[in-house]
C-alpha cells in the first residue's frame, strides 16, 4: 500500500488536486482520506461553544483515531470514516465505509504535523499558494459551500487562520518530498502523481 499526504494551508487547493488526480481513475480505486472528518468529536458543546473551537490547532483532531484508521486500511480491513459538518462544526452520526486499496491518500492542512502520521506517509506533499490567493479562494468557497458569511470568514482568518497557518502548518513545508506551486492550476505536477499512482495501481 502507498500512502500519500498531502497538506498546505486552507485554500491552497488540496482537494482540488485530489479531485484532479483521480478524475480519470474508475470510482474507488484509490482511498481518500479527509482529515476534516476527524475533527474531535464536540456534542458535549453548544452549537456557540462550538464556533468558538480553533480548528487550526492541531489539537482539534484526533490524530489517535486517524493514525488507527490508517494502520487498520495497511491491514486490509475496512474502516468507518466519520462525516464532518461544516455546518454544524461538528462530526455527523454517520459514518461512510472505506475500503483499501493499492493506494491511499490522506490529505488535510494539519496532516504533516503529526509525527505519527509522517512516520506512516510514503509520499509527503505540501500544496503551496500565495496567503492572498488562499484567503481569497477561502472566502469564496465557504460563502458558497460552508454557509459563512464574509465577517466570519474574514474573523476566523484575522484570529486563527493566519497565525496558526504560521505557527503549524508553514514549517510543515520542511517535511515535504514535494512541493506542488499552485497559485495556478499545475497540471505538470498532477500528471506527475497521476503517473506515480497508476505505477502502482497496474
Ligand atoms: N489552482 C487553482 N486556481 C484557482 N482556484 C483554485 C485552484 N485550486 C483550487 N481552487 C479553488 O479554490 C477553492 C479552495 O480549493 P480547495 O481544493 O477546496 O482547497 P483546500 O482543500 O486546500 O482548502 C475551491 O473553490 C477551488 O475550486
Ligand atoms: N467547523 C469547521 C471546521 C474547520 N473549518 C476550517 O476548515 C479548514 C480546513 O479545511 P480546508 O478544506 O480548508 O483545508 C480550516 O482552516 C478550518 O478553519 C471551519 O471553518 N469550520
Amino acid at each position: 500500500m502507498l500512502i500519500i499526504g498531502i497538506a498546505g494551508g486552507t485554500g491552497c487547493g488540496k482537494t482540488t488536486v485530489v479531485n484532479q488526480i483521480i478524475n480519470e481513475l474508475p470510482t474507488g480505486k484509490v482511498t481518500i482520506i479527509s482529515q476534516d472528518s476527524y475533527y474531535k468529536d464536540t456534542s458535549h458543546l453548544t452549537y456557540e461553544e462550538r464556533t468558538l473551537i480553533n480548528f487550526d490547532h492541531p489539537q482539534s483532531i484526533d490524530f489517535d483515531l486517524l493514525a488507527e484508521h490508517l494502520a487498520i486500511l495497511k491491514k486490509g480491513q475496512k474502516i468507518a470514516q466519520p462525516i464532518y459538518s461544516f455546518v454544524e462544526h461538528n462530526r455527523t452520526s454517520e459514518t461512510i465505509d472505506t475500503y483499501p486499496n493499492k493506494v491511499v491518500i490522506v490529505e488535510g492542512i494539519l496532516v504533516l504535523t503529526h509525527p505519527k502520521i509522517r512516520e506512516m506517509l510514503d509520499i509527503k506533499i505540501y500544496v503551496h499558494a500565495d496567503n492572498d490567493e488562499r484567503l481569497i479562494r477561502r472566502l469564496k468557497r465557504d460563502i458558497s459551500e460552508r454557509g459563512r458569511d464574509m465577517k466570519e470568514v474574514l474573523d476566523r482568518y484575522q484570529n486563527t487562520l493566519k497565525p496558526m497557518h504560521q505557527q503549524f502548518i508553514e514549517p510543515t513545508k520542511e517535511f515535504a518530498d514535494i512541493i506542488i506551486p499552485n497559485n495556478q492550476y499545475n497540471n505538470v505536477a498532477i500528471n506527475i502523481m497521476k503517473t506515480i499512482i497508476n505505477e502502482r495501481l497496474n
